[in-house]
């Protein structure tokens, strides 16, 4: 990757980032980009040939003095406009290292859930509802809990601090604008959505979740449960078969495990299944392929268009970014993009976080509520904040 104007001595390191900056921490290395230069604005639906071509564009007038790169979030709404911005500077630095750094955290004064605990499981138990009457086979339903803090949370704190615990996961801060000003999205995501390196594309969704426990014995014990569990087998299986659906006719190879395997966070256990094709067209961008595969039922449900309504009915919130992709695609197509998972939206002392859990056939309203439960530590913890009662 190459940088018009070094943002720091290389390498970088998310102790680097500035407000407004786009930083990006993948297991492979740390990405941090600076001033945009020009913004593109990607029209929902718009096919291949047409994103390669308004990449193209932006490249060329963003010109010699800008990274060759597009950097940012694709909101969760495939039907709304994504935008992303060309940066003056880009520079990458190692993976990031397990630090937290010291220092006094806001103190968080307020917190409302929306919707409210008992409303989200009444919530999954309509899903079931209309699973059992319906075609509807799984989907995806959140929360999220608003935190009001005693002053401004710094987002690169709070990214740094989300760094400690997760190593291997999916570091990320991106301004999103859209959901007001001075908003900025900062997440530990343990999901890849795709990866693109020349020909080779690969893919880790995730779906089938338990809750860590701090007793070795217990938590190995969760673990062993998730993999023998049946109900959350058939829960992966549709993002494993979404996924291969949608890169099967772009791989002339395509490699997908028969079995999931035990992949784990600092708080919850998940099932996950790596995913590798060799594409037919190594020209196609890593926006191109993020785009083909999202929403996929990891965060969406199947079939995807009753998965959608079932969303917009029974969540009483826009999702905006969270369960969307941030990353970033070169000049060359190759880039990489998490899903936006385990996250929160940060203006100033208010905090805004995510968490939602997939709901199939078998599942239950309390154990679906503590899921998200679980999902919000990874944000509350990084905030020292205590989790909910
Ligand atoms: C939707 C979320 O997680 C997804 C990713 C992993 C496991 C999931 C699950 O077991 O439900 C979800 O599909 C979230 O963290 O908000």
């Amino acid at each position: 990757m190459t940088s018009a104007r070094p943002l720091a001595p290389p390498p970088v390191s998310l102790a680097d980032y500035r407000p407004g900056d786009f930083a990006f921490a993948a297991p492979g290395r740390t990405l941090l980009a600076r001033d945009p230069v020009r913004e593109v604005v990607l029209p929902p639906g718009e096919p291949e040939s047409g994103l390669r071509e308004r990449l193209a564009e932006a490249f060329a007038a963003a010109g010699a003095q800008s990274a060759p790169i597009a950097v940012g979030a694709l909101p969760f709404d495939p039907g709304a406009p994504a935008r992303l911005a060309v940066p003056r500077t880009a520079v990458a630095g190692p993976p990031e290292r397990a630090r937290v750094p010291p220092g006094p955290l806001p103190r968080i004064r307020e917190r409302r859930e929306e919707p409210a605990a008992h409303e989200y499981a009444r919530g999954v138990a309509l899903a079931v509802d209309r699973i059992a009457r319906t075609g509807l086979r799984k989907v995806v339903l959140a929360r999220t809990l608003r935190l009001e803090a005693d002053r401004p949370v710094d987002p690169g704190l709070l990214l740094r601090r989300l760094a400690g615990p997760d190593p291997r996961g999916y570091l990320f801060a991106v301004d999103v604008p859209a959901a007001g000003p001075r908003t900025t999205l900062v997440g530990a995501s343990p999901e890849l959505l795709v990866a693109k390196r020349g020909r080779t594309v690969s893919c880790h969704p995730l779906a089938g979740s338990a809750p860590r426990h701090a007793d070795p014995g217990v938590d190995r014990e969760r673990a062993r449960s998730l993999a023998a569990s049946a109900k959350d087998r058939r829960e992966h299986a549709f993002v494993v078969a979404a996924v291969a659906d949608a890169l099967r006719p772009l791989c002339a190879a395509l490699e997908v495990p028969a079995r999931p395997a035990l992949t784990a966070t600092a708080t919850m256990w998940h099932l996950g299944t790596r995913i590798t094709g060799e594409l037919a067209d190594p020209g196609v961008s890593s926006l191109a392929l993020a785009r083909a595969l999202h929403p996929t039922p990891a965060v969406c449900g199947t079939p995807a268009e009753e998965a959608r309504r079932a969303i917009g009915e029974l969540e009483p919130f826009d999702r905006g970014h969270y369960a969307g992709a941030v990353g970033w695609c070169g000049a060359d197509g190759d880039g990489e993009w998490a899903v936006a998972l385990r996250c929160a939206e940060v203006a100033g002392g208010q905090v805004r976080l995510f968490a939602g859990a997939g709901i199939v056939a078998d599942s239950r309203p309390a154990a679906e509520l503590a899921e998200t439960e679980a999902k919000f530590r990874t944000v509350l913890a990084a905030l020292a904040a205590a989790p909910a009662e």
